[in-house]
């Protein structure tokens, strides 16, 4: 069940009513549940108990330390992107021995950095970078452990912004071109070639393309094998889908007997790098009517929360669940309004002709399925400050990042001598 829920006529995060929440530091927030976090990774956890598998939670999809620590705690490693990535999880409690640091564009001071801190892996994407770290190393007097991410060109029937496994995507090297270059991988002084790596995209809803691409990269485990070369590891990445609306999505046992099916018996170390699976259900953003205007052709009701603090609506079109924190009564009527924020953009749109209980100004509102990809993406546009981060536990509750002040933003300008 989920730890979001009604509870005497109003919404509670676990045991905290969000009015509460509201009442002490304002609109709009995120809210956080550990026990949703902790459920969503146990169970992940468990599922891939059997496999000789480790979670290196991905910490792109939510990184704010409590968020990390709280998962750190359970056992998870980091999956980064970046240095700054890196230093968070690292400040989060997270060991540089669990951190995996993948990524398209990673720079050479970036490397210098991942090295001496002594990460666990790199998963490499091109020639060009694998040289790079070789160099790199060599000049620390080190050797960098690299997994090659591989782009299997499968189609994850994800929507496009965010499928990364097809020939055409930035992401990770030809799987034709793999051999040749972890043979050359082998060969460097300043690289301990460990395995391969691929991510074909996220919020896959199903599990065929995790198989196809499987399958492709345990045929490569073989044929690398075949020609002499050691595979010791191959890290799964992320992609498990969660449910926004209503559609079926990956459960953590089908993804499960699909990495068993392909990898179970390679005596592989596996590594998986689930991000929105552990932490999207987890997080909620709180928001508070401004106005509802009625217009010729439509109602808008107009929110405190925008674009900039949750901007997925706009650039993937994606579909937020919109509850109020009053419980409406049971036959409550509903009629479809446009949900908006303040922002002078017509894309910042939360929700088109949605069909909600009566709001009135004033009244709080939730967007479900916030915690990935939500406060991480958000941004100061308009000069909004960035919103406060909240975690519950139990009935208590914390925050784990205060609202920016108006005075940290307008002072981070800084006037040249002329003016
Ligand atoms: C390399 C890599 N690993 C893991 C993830 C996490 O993906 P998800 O949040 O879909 O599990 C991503 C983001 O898509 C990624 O790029
Ligand atoms: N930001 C995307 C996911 C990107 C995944 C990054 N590798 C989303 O909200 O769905």
């Amino acid at each position: 069940m989920s730890h979001f829920h009604y509870r005497d006529g109003a919404y509670h995060a676990e045991g905290v009513g969000l009015a509460e929440i509201a009442a002490a530091i304002g609109t709009p927030f995120y809210c956080y549940s550990t026990g949703q976090l902790s459920e969503n990774f146990g169970r992940f956890q468990d599922a891939l108990g059997g496999l000789n598998a480790r979670l290196y939670y991905s910490c792109k999809a939510n990184s704010n330390q409590a968020v990390i620590k709280t998962l750190a705690q359970l056992g998870a490693g980091a999956d980064v992107v970046s240095v700054g990535e890196m230093y968070r999880a690292l400040a989060a409690g997270i060991a540089a021995h669990d951190i995996v640091f993948a990524g398209v564009g990673k720079t050479r001071d970036e490397m210098w950095a991942a090295l001496e801190a002594g990460i666990y892996q790199f998963n490499v994407e091109s020639v060009g970078e694998l040289r790079a770290l070789n160099e790199v190393a060599l000049a620390l007097g080190k050797r960098a452990p690299v997994a090659l991410r591989i782009n299997p060109d499968v189609d994850a029937k994800t929507h496009a912004k965010i499928s990364t496994g097809k020939a055409e995507n930035k992401f990770g090297i030809d799987i034709d071109h793999a051999p040749a270059i972890y043979a050359e991988a082998a060969a460097l002084p300043g690289i301990a070639v460990k395995g391969l790596a691929c991510h074909i995209g996220s919020q896959l809803i199903d599990i065929a393309p995790f198989r196809a691409a499987f399958q492709k990269m345990a045929d490569l485990v073989k044929a690398l094998r075949g020609k002499g070369l050691a595979v010791e590891r191959v890290d799964l990445g992320g992609g498990v889908g969660i449910t926004y609306r209503d559609e079926q999505t990956i459960s953590f046992v089908d993804y499960t007997n699909a990495v068993a099916e392909n990898f179970g018996n390679l005596g592989l170390k596996l590594e998986a790098e689930p991000g929105r699976a552990i932490v999207g259900n987890a997080g909620i953003l709180v928001a508070r009517v401004i106005n509802v205007k009625e217009g010729v052709s439509r109602n808008f009701v107009i929110v405190d929360a925008a674009m900039n603090d949750l901007i997925r609506p706009t650039l993937y079109d994606a579909y937020h669940q919109i509850v109020p924190v009053i419980q409406p009564a049971d036959d409550a009527a509903v009629a479809k309004v446009d949900v908006v924020g303040p922002i002078c953009e017509t894309g910042d749109l939360f929700a088109e002709q949605r069909a909600l209980p009566p709001l009135a100004v004033g009244d709080l509102v939730v967007f479900r399925e916030a915690g990935a990809y939500g406060a991480v993406m958000s941004s100061t546009y308009n000069t909004r400050p960035l919103v406060p981060e909240v975690l519950v536990k139990g009935d208590k509750f914390e925050v784990v990042r205060p609202r920016q002040t108006y005075d940290a933003i307008i002072g981070q300008d800084i006037l040249p001598s002329w003016l």
